[in-house]
């Protein structure tokens, strides 16, 4: 199998067939609706809290909310709802998420998105919790993950999945390629090209991404939207603690999986790392933008679909993706 990541490749460009790179169209069609761009900030708790989710739905980007504050979820729909807003949450597969699905379809309350939020996703659980939401919330679009391969983007989709998400283990705070050796970590834009080849329905990349440029690469290679946690991380709206060293300010960082999030020291698969302070979200979205619309202008294109089409060259080979342990 021919395996490389983010930073082996590099995309070909062709001929350019617009004045300037104002023209080109970054937006997306996800679900049913359409978002200025094909990312989402990771459905973590240093990443992602209400007050960024409305900014986030207002501002006509899409959000996926964390599931870790249990019972504040509910409310949040509520919030959201009447503020004329959608809604994304997350879930596990543990049995308190089947009441709690239950409880949103006796309320009333149709999240627009739902997304199955766990580490091994290819997996009988994660296959139960698709009939679950599909039984009671029809209406709902289900992203369901996280895979690696093409055989579980079939079978989740078989089950009613409307979007996978792929990505085990190449995550910034993520240690699971260290500590079980398992993983696309090293290879996550490989998996991704595997994965997009058996897919028939949307594909969210998740991990690894690193620089803006990754994000025209998960592109072409078969992402239609891409899930970032380290990128989103360090700003002054992220949720993680600010942390003065000295004369300069950090923000937290924290994996799902390590024992900030769970309180405890039980099957830790992620790290906590300080992100130097980078200032305002927006400015960072903005930035991302006109990277993408540059992107697409090289792709000699005016929308997305140009970057999917590109040729591209393999360059080196690294297992880290510039990472430390
Ligand atoms: N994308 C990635 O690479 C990874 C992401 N994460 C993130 O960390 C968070 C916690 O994930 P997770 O531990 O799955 O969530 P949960 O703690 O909610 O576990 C979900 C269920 O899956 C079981 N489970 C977890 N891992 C495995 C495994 N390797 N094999 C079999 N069963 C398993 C758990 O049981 P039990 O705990 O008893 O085994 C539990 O029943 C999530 O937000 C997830 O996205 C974590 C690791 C990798
Ligand atoms: N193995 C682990 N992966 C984790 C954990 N918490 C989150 N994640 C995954 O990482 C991505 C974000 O990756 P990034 O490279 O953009 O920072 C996130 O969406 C999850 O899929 C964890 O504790 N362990």
């Amino acid at each position: 199998m021919q395996v490389f990541d983010y930073e082996d490749i590099q995309l070909i460009p062709s001929k350019c067939i617009v004045k300037s790179r104002s023209e080109c169209d970054t937006t997306v069609e996800f679900g049913n609706r359409r978002f200025k761009l094909p990312v989402v900030p990771a459905n973590m708790a240093t990443i992602i809290d209400e007050k960024l989710a409305i900014w986030l739905a207002q501002n006509g980007y899409f959000y996926i909310m964390h599931r870790f504050d249990e019972a504040g979820r509910i409310p949040f729909i509520q919030k959201m709802n009447e503020l004329g807003l959608y809604t994304s949450i997350s879930v596990g597969v543990k049995d308190k998420e089947y009441e709690f699905v239950e409880e949103m379809a006796k309320l009333g309350l149709k999240p627009d998105y739902v997304t199955i939020d766990i580490a091994h996703g290819h997996s009988d659980q994660v296959i139960d919790m698709i009939h679950h939401l599909k039984k009671h919330l029809p209406e709902t679009f289900v992203i369901a993950g996280n895979v690696a391969t093409p055989e579980a983007v079939r079978e989740l989709e078989n089950a009613g999945a409307d979007a996978t998400k792929v990505g085990v283990g190449p995550g910034k705070v993520c240690i699971t390629k260290i500590k079980t050796g398992f993983g696309t970590g090293g290879w996550q834009l490989a998996a991704l090209a595997r994965c997009a080849k058996a897919a028939r329905k949307p594909i969210i990349a998740d991990g690894g991404v690193r620089t803006h440029g990754d994000i025209a690469k998960s592109i072409r290679f078969g992402a239609t939207m891409i899930m970032i946690g380290y990128l989103f991380a360090g700003h002054e709206e992220s949720p993680g603690k600010t942390i003065p060293v000295g004369e300069q300010l950090f923000k937290e960082y924290f994996g799902s999986a390590s024992e900030y999030q769970k309180g405890a020291k039980v099957n830790v698969e992620g790290k906590k790392i300080l992100i130097p302070h980078k200032g305002k979200i927006q400015d960072t979205l903005k930035e991302m933008e006109q990277d993408l619309q540059s992107s697409i202008s090289y792709a000699g294109g005016k929308d997305l679909e140009a970057i999917t089409k590109v040729d591209y060259v393999i360059v080196k080979n690294s297992i880290f993706n510039g990472d430390t342990i």
